[in-house]
């Protein structure tokens, strides 16, 4: 029998809530704090006072049963609190996919950006309800909340796609982004590459 006949789970309806923002039935929750991104904003310092005080949660993602394997379509929604670290909006870790898969993002609630850099060039994509964004294979991406409320969007990605966090600690993101002034969001170049 091919293996393809031998999946690991079964059709399945997966009820997604858009007040509750939650997806049942419900598999793995990842809940981030700031200690979880060390090296991650331009002022280290600030960061890691914040983890060694309040530490609070700077976003959460939770998944369906689908599970992260080769072939398989997992969905996860992340959500992101509003927030900045002296002044860099708060924002996920960022990973590349090593075997270069592509990924969607479908924006839920709240406003937020989409940063993607692939080692050369930088996008970033507003993302507002009903916004999709593409994800090429190839391109690192990154999840910023630009407003005053947490912004949530559900992700489609290929199960075997895998997240390598190192690519971005070593490569950056391109570009960072910032609060500015007039509550405006400022892109600024990512400048100073983390640890140095
Ligand atoms: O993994 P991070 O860069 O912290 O991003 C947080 C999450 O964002 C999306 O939901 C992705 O599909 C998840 O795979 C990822 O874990």
């Amino acid at each position: 029998m091919p293996d393809f006949h031998a999946l690991p789970i079964q059709p399945q309806a997966i009820q997604f809530d858009s007040e509750r923002l939650t997806l049942t039935p419900e598999g793995p929750t990842l809940t981030r704090r700031m200690s979880d991104l060390a090296g991650l904003f331009l002022d280290e310092a600030a960061r890691s006072a914040a983890a060694a005080n309040e530490n609070p949660v700077v976003y959460t993602v939770t998944s369906s049963p689908v599970p992260e394997a080769d072939r398989e379509l997992p969905q996860s929604i992340t959500t992101i609190m509003p927030g900045n670290t002296s002044g860099e909006l708060w924002m996920t870790k960022g990973h590349q996919h090593p075997n270069h898969q592509g990924e969607i993002y479908l924006a839920l609630s709240g406003t937020g950006g989409l940063l993607m850099f692939d080692g050369e060039q930088t996008s970033w994509i507003e993302m507002r309800p009903g916004t999709i964004g593409y994800i090429p294979p190839g391109w690192a991406h990154r999840s910023v909340n630009t407003g005053d409320e947490p912004y949530a969007f559900l992700a489609v990605y290929p199960g075997g796609a895998g997240h390598d966090y190192g690519w971005v600690l070593e490569h950056g993101m391109g570009k960072r982004a910032f609060r500015g002034p007039d509550g405006a969001t400022l892109l600024r170049p990512y400048a100073e590459q983390p640890g140095t």
